[in-house]
């Protein structure tokens, strides 16, 4: 019988993901085996993932692990993957996107974004939610807040701050949807690329025969089209995760409807459009509408963050 090595980071969410996609592959009648091991992006926990420097904080470890052969696949937050990865590396299967949009969290369950506090309080390291959050809403204080799920939750609960944002799809996977108190639609606070998607990894030297039995056993084709556009935007920008970029698609019938776009670290300036596309070349859409909002002052925006950092 065929066994799936399967590399993951330690994280509860983490493993939640890795164990869903064991369970889809043993549905098929494989064989898996789970290999955890922690990356610099779970140990460095005293800096924002911007500051830390390197591109691929949560992912080098488990590349080496395939380069290596030690693993087949490793499983991620499609989220955390760079829009171009190292060489002789390839996202080979996505499975079906949960809800992508962020959430506020909190445990004062009255709390609202726009009450009659003056000033809440809420905790992210994320550029993108702090930078959505002043420009759309000035009133409320972020303090930085990293670590996993449930260390920020407990950081919560301490009385760091009145509230987290989120991503639902963690929110959910982890058990805690009775703390959300907003959902943020994603038209206006949208989502970064990837959010709620689960990526399968691999290196191009797995066998043919695997690759494609993986990719049967995995693969959401609806997702996978609207991740190659989000991730053909964001590889335009020559993005990751420590700039304030953002684009969430939507598929309808043969079309993509691709809304993204990028904001300054302070949120005084926000740049969002909407560009549709045919299910033909998702990378087409993804890199016109990034050169869209390049060509509108974006490659000056992307300039000074980089400068600032
Ligand atoms: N940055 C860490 C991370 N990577 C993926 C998720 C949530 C799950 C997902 O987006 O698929 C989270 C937590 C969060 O941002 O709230």
């Amino acid at each position: 019988m065929t066994t799936i090595t399967i590399g993951t980071r330690k994280s509860k969410l983490a493993m939640w993901q890795t164990e869903t996609v064991a369970r889809m592959l043993e549905a098929h009648g494989l064989k898996t085996k789970i290999t955890p091991i922690e990356t610099r992006g779970d140990k460095i926990l005293d800096r924002s993932i911007a500051k830390i420097g390197s591109k691929g904080v949560f992912t080098e470890e488990l590349e080496e692990q395939l380069a290596g052969g030690l693993t087949d696949i490793a499983v991620h937050s499609a989220k955390d993957m760079q829009s171009t990865l190292p060489p002789g590396f390839e996202l080979i299967a996505y499975t079906e996107r949960e809800k992508s949009h962020d959430v506020l969290v909190s445990y004062q369950s009255d709390l609202r974004l726009d009450g009659p506090r003056s000033t809440i309080v809420v905790g992210t390291s994320s550029v993108r939610r702090v930078a959505l959050l002043r420009h759309f809403y000035p009133q409320v204080q972020t303090v930085p807040m990293r670590g996993n799920l449930q260390t920020r939750l407990r950081k919560l609960e301490d009385g760091a701050c009145d509230a987290l944002i989120l991503a639902f799809a963690g929110v959910t996977r982890m058990g805690y949807d009775d703390l959300i108190v907003h959902d943020f639609p994603v038209e206006q606070f949208v989502p970064p690329v990837g959010q709620g998607c689960i990526a399968v990894e691999a290196s191009q030297s797995l066998p043919e025969d695997k690759r494609r039995l993986i990719r049967a056993c995995l693969n959401h084709h609806e997702t996978e089209l609207v991740m190659r556009a989000e991730r053909a935007y964001l590889k335009t920008l020559e993005g990751g995760c420590s700039i304030p970029a953002f684009a969430h698609a939507a598929l309808h019938g043969d079309t993509i409807s691709l809304t993204g776009g990028l904001a300054n670290l302070d949120g005084s300036w926000l740049l969002c459009k909407t560009r549709s596309g045919s299910t033909e070349d998702p990378e087409h859409l993804g890199s016109s509408l990034g050169w869209d909002i390049l060509e509108n002052n974006g490659r000056e925006v992307l300039a000074a963050i980089k400068a600032a950092s």
